[in-house]
């Protein structure tokens, strides 16, 4: 049985009032056995919300990291800079950081390898463009996204110790969701993929869905049986609902 995980990426909003109250709301609410939750703040406010988090429940995570150990990197932040400040999750290969930075399935694999080395969860993001599922081009971007990474990691100490999140690109801020059959679709099949891999291992990983999950739909999608819980971007800015998504990862009531 997987145990659900819930992350809050946050991307590049918040200041520290807001970084703040959102803190207070959720921090108070931690006691939830039930189900995994972890915040990605932007760069400079993770230490202020380690300050606060190490005192509850909620892991905290961050949105990248740099392929490169350290050195003359002017604006990057190593892996081991992210272990440092007590991430325990880092976010990779985010279709925003394709999309906008030219990251690669093998930049995501070495900036994957750069994280297990210190102890850090990836969380791998994958997905399809809405042009590549109309043309019928999911499940070859898909296995592709997957396979780079995991090759990466055949050989490695820390075969297949990662996350993987489906989030489709065209569902992304978009207030469009994947419908539960349809994610859960994707998610089988990312699976598959892994099982090629290990069919063990593969039971074992996390895939967490990602794109437009809300309170109203996310007891449908997180009920899916290969949906391990979500990554929440739009909705993870707003206290109340972000609980909400926790309760329905835990199988609570909302709690309003
Ligand atoms: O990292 C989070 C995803 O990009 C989803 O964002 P969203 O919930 O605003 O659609």
């Amino acid at each position: 049985m997987r145990r659900k995980l819930v992350v809050g990426n946050w991307k590049m909003n918040g200041n520290r009032q807001t970084v703040l109250e959102l803190l207070g709301a959720i921090g108070a609410r931690t006691a939830r056995p039930e189900c995994d939750v972890a915040i990605c703040p932007p760069f400079v406010y993770l230490d202020l919300c380690e300050r606060v988090l190490s005192a509850t429940a909620v892991a905290l995570g961050a949105q990248d990291l740099s392929e490169h150990a350290n050195g003359a990197r002017t604006g990057e932040v190593s892996a081991t800079m992210l272990a440092d400040l007590g991430c325990r999750y880092v976010l990779l290969g985010h279709s925003e950081r394709r999309t906008s930075h030219g990251e690669c399935d093998e930049t995501v694999a070495r900036k994957t390898l750069r994280a297990l080395a210190v102890g850090l969860n990836p969380i791998v993001c994958v997905g399809e463009t809405w042009d590549e599922r109309m043309s019928g081009r999911t499940y070859d971007v898909l296995s592709r996204q997957i396979r780079v990474v995991a090759d990466a990691l055949t050989e490695s100490e820390h075969f297949m110790s990662f996350t993987v999140a489906y989030e489709p690109v065209w569902a992304i801020g978009s207030g469009v969701t994947a419908t539960a059959t349809v994610a859960q679709q994707a998610h089988a099949f990312i699976r598959q993929c892994l099982a090629r891999y290990s069919a063990t291992a593969s039971q074992r990983v996390r895939i967490l869905y990602g794109g437009s999950m809300k309170p109203d739909n996310a007891p449908e999608l997180l009920a899916m049986p290969d949906i391990d819980g979500g990554l929440i971007g739009g909705a993870s800015l707003d206290a109340q609902q972000f609980l909400s998504i926790l309760d329905a990862a835990a199988g609570l009531e909302a709690v309003q």
